[in-house]
């Protein structure tokens, strides 16, 4: 037996091989909701930069606070010395490699090439002895990933070798060392594997490859749930998981059809989902699910029945009051909605927060017309709407869309799902700072039911919403008293 597979027995897991899957992980005693299956330290890490996150990161642990440049390659950050030496076994070469590379090319410099051009280094570093190996941690892990490289479309590949080309030219490493053809194969193994690193609040802050946890297959009805503690990733338990099941994990948004997850699914990952919510492609309640979720509403405001295109292709029917909704007024409201949202993500963009939720308001008022309740389209559209407001400090405002994502949120997440606890938990602090505090306990007590066994119970994130908690229902319990003796 292998050394990773007799840690995993440590662990209570087991490696198997299914023909349709590929490798699979599975428990071998059962695991309590909220138990940590596995966790794993990244192979190798990098932080995000892109538009919707612009801030520059700290290379280590991921803060945005009190960041200082690497004085030599002016191309990493780092919040502090401690970070700085975890880092710099790794960093000092690439640091040296970095400096060397002129400032027009700084510019193709993207996460992914950095995250290759580490995953190179350190498997160098791993080959010289320079950095350690343990069981988890070991370029042995990295070669099993799947790549589906044979699958890869010709514009994709074309993309990858010049990608393999920069990091060639970054490394500036002899022919015997690195191979182009290898790196370009080691992008598409990093589409399929490589994990988005997010705070406790679900925000992205990177990208990281964690080999053993990348064994783990997906289920759009997932048992488990990845969280990241720092850079650390951790696997637990969504619900009770018997012995001999395999753990799941989602690797995509599973708020939408099931057309819509298959299509996700097949373009990253490169196969057919079999969940048992999959397997129900084309029944009748999926019809009605993807017709509710994507769909459109009823001409009758008051109808909540959802629609289907009709056989003679004038527009879609109701299916529960049977009036037709012709497809010029859809393909006109549609067209208005794209027009106003691209205004609306203009000003968004470029910080006109007060001119962006006029539009964004425009958008939903349309959407209302346009979609069924549960559509959505429209909860993307109030997610947004909140995110504006939570930045203009209109806070009335921000917990209205926050209600009204709920409803969808609790149709469209599993009841452990860690986006439904966040939104209660942002339900619960907007009605605990708006003075409504009864409603603040009910959502902050829902927030902390499903998030308790997410994210565990120990970290700072849930010591904060423990004692919020507390604070509400001290000041619940001292309302009724004061009520009480008057
Ligand atoms: C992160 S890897 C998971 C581990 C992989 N099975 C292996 O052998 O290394 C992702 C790949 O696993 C396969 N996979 C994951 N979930 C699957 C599923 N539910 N059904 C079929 N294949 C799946 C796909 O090939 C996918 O690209």
């Amino acid at each position: 037996m292998d050394e990773l597979q007799k840690a995993l027995n440590d662990k209570s897991l087991t490696i198997s091989t299914l023909p349709e899957k590929g490798r699979c992980l599975f428990t071998t005693r059962a695991f309590f909701p909220g138990e940590v299956i596995i966790s794993e330290n990244p192979y190798v890490c990098v932080p995000n930069k892109n538009k919707e996150s612009p801030q520059s990161k700290c290379e280590w642990c991921f803060s945005s606070r009190n960041l200082k440049k690497c004085s030599a390659c002016h191309v990493v950050w780092y919040c502090s010395s401690k970070c700085q030496k975890s880092d710099w076994k790794l960093h000092s070469v690439e640091c040296r490699a970095l400096s060397k590379i002129d400032k027009d090319r700084l510019k193709s410099l993207t996460p992914s090439i950095r995250l290759m051009v580490r995953l190179y280094i350190r498997r160098k570093l791993e080959n010289e002895k320079i950095f350690p190996t343990t069981v988890m941690d070991n370029y042995k892990h990295v070669e099993p990933l799947v790549s589906h490289m044979s699958e890869v479309d010709e514009k994709q590949l074309v993309l990858y070798a010049q990608m393999a080309n920069l990091v060639n030219l970054i490394l500036q490493w002899p022919d015997s060392e690195v191979n182009i053809k290898e790196i370009a194969e080691s992008f598409s193994k990093l589409a399929c594997n490589a994990h988005t690193i997010c705070d406790s609040e679900l925000r992205p802050l990177g990208t990281g490859l964690y080999p053993v946890i990348s064994i783990i297959n997906h289920s759009c009805l997932p048992n488990s749930v990845l969280v990241f503690e720092g850079r650390l990733a951790v696997v637990r338990a969504m619900q009770h998981i018997p012995k001999g099941t395999e753990v799941l994990i989602s690797y995509v948004e599973i708020a939408g059809s099931t057309i819509t997850r298959q299509k996700a699914l097949k373009e990253q990952y490169f196969f057919t989902c079999t969940c048992p919510r999959c397997m129900k492609l084309g029944q009748s309640d999926d019809i009605q699910e993807s017709a509710t979720l994507e769909g459109y509403r009823c001409k009758d405001s008051k109808c909540n029945g959802f629609l289907l295109r009709d056989s003679d292709n004038k527009g879609f029917i109701c299916q529960q009051c049977g009036l037709l909704r012709d497809k010029e007024e859809i393909k006109n409201i549609t067209n208005e909605v794209k027009l106003i949202s691209e205004k609306a993500s203009t000003s968004f963009s470029s910080g006109h927060k007060a001119e962006a939720s006029v539009a964004y308001k425009m958008v939903e008022e349309l959407q209302m017309k346009l979609y069924h309740p549960f559509s959505i389209n429209l909860m993307r559209t109030r997610e947004t709407l909140l995110k504006i407001f939570m930045e203009l400090q209109e806070w009335k405002e921000a917990l209205l869309y926050c209600r009204l994502t709920i409803p969808v949120y609790e149709r469209v997440y599993p009841r452990c799902h860690p986006l439904l606890g966040l939104q209660y938990y942002m339900s619960g602090k907007l009605e605990w700072l708006l003075g409504e505090t009864e409603a603040a306990v009910r959502s902050l007590t829902k927030a902390l039911d499903i998030l308790r066994i997410t994210h565990g119970t120990l970290t700072p994130f849930m010591l904060e919403l423990l004692s919020k908690l507390e604070e509400a229902r001290a000041e619940a319990s001292y309302m009724l008293h004061s009520q009480d003796e008057d």
